[in-house]
């Protein structure tokens, strides 16, 4: 195998435990000696071995002169567990590929200088792309402190998410809800705006075949006008965050925190919730993915803040028309197509007969 081979294999074992690591990023390690592997490891979950420390356990002795290749700059601090670097040295490995520097600026850099100190010969950047990529999540969430922000939305051919009579069951086929509650397994917090908790009474939980983590529900509701027979505010199913602002209900409030819910009182802009805000105080609660599925006004309401980061847009090879059916991303709009958020990296997945198309807001 290859230097790229073995660090394809070490980010397959980091993307092993996507959705498991929070607020930790996906790691993984492994020790080659001869041309053959000696040892490979993921970091599991946060508090957990980190993954060079799990490759280093399998290799053992035989780690001595042998070259590791892992997808993140080795830690170079006492966290929760002691710093990778030292046990590196320790085991007298002769050589280090890693992919990507650690994205944490306090840190980034400092355990390279460890290794090469200790006359360990280190090679960046191998794969730092796809490294990047597999952990989109924590190199926003390490540097801006706010959750990454999947916008999803499922709609027909002529881009409504409901009929004029508000029926949106269903617009997508099995396959492609089987793979919204994959990323719902995948996710810290998962968001609607309270229409859709009104509209639908969604439960927001994930149900997948092979069972799987329900993220944290976060409800929208600037006034806390959430029915209180919503099913989201079953706490035994799953944590549930609402936020509001100054104009809600006070009473209710406390009948919902006595619920077990969490309250957020949020800025206001314009009438409604400050999403710049509310994303900061979702950060605060270490909160650092979420999946917003919609409905049309929160979608809009996070075009205008600029606030996505990453497009999931399921399409049905449905039309159902009417001026007043529901748009995908409602609010006030763009005003000139020169302003229309360009996707880029686009990737295009047929689901039996929906297209997926996923894609991040090109940089400006
Ligand atoms: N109408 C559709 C969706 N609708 C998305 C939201 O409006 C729903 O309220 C939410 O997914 C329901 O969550 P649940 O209760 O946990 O099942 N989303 C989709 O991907 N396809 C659709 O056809």
């Amino acid at each position: 195998m290859t230097a790229v081979e073995y660090m394809e294999l070490a980010i397959k074992l980091a993307a092993s435990a996507i959705g498991r690591t929070s607020p930790n990023p996906l790691v993984g390690a492994v020790v080659v000696k001869n041309q053959r592997i000696i040892g490979m490891g993921a970091h599991l979950c946060a508090g957990k071995e980190h993954a060079e420390v799990n490759a280093l356990n399998m290799a053992g002795i035989e780690a001595k002169g042998a070259t590791m290749y892992v997808t993140l700059e080795p830690c170079n601090h006492y966290g929760k567990t002691p710093p990778c670097t030292e046990r590196i040295i320790k085991e007298g490995i002769s050589k280090v590929y890693v992919a990507s520097l650690d994205p944490n600026p306090l840190v980034a850099g400092e355990g390279i200088k460890r290794l090469e100190a200790a006359g360990i010969e280190v090679e960046i950047g191998l794969l730092e792309h796809k490294e990047k990529q597999l952990n989109e999540v924590f190199h926003k969430f390490i540097t801006k402190k706010e959750p990454f922000i999947i916008l999803k939305t499922a709609m027909t051919l002529d881009g409504k998410i409901a009929t004029r009579t508000n029926d949106s069951k269903w617009i997508t086929n099995e396959a492609s809800r089987n793979k919204v509650h994959q990323i719902r397994n995948q996710v810290d917090g998962i968001m609607v705006g309270v229409h859709t908790i009104i509209a639908d009474n969604p439960i927001l939980t994930t149900r997948l075949p092979e069972g799987g983590i329900n993220p944290t529900r976060i409800i929208l509701d600037s006034k806390l006008s959430i029915p209180e027979s919503a099913q989201v505010l079953d706490m035994n199913v799953a944590p549930t965050i609402i936020a509001c602002t100054e104009k809600r209900d006070k009473n209710k409030a406390i009948r919902l925190e006595k619920l077990g819910v969490k309250v957020i009182v949020c800025k206001e802009m314009e009438n409604r919730i400050d999403i710049a805000d509310c994303l900061k105080r979702l950060g605060e609660a270490g909160i650092t993915s979420v999946l917003v599925e919609g409905g049309s006004q929160v979608h809009g309401s996070f075009l205008e803040a600029q606030k996505h980061d990453k497009f999931m847009v399921f399409i049905a090879p449905k039309i159902i028309g009417g001026e007043s059916a529901i748009t995908a991303f409602g609010g006030r709009g763009l005003e000139l197509m020169s302003q229309a958020i360009q996707l880029d990296n686009i990737e295009i997945e047929q689901l039996d007969n929906d297209i997926l198309i996923t894609g991040y807001p090109k940089k400006q």
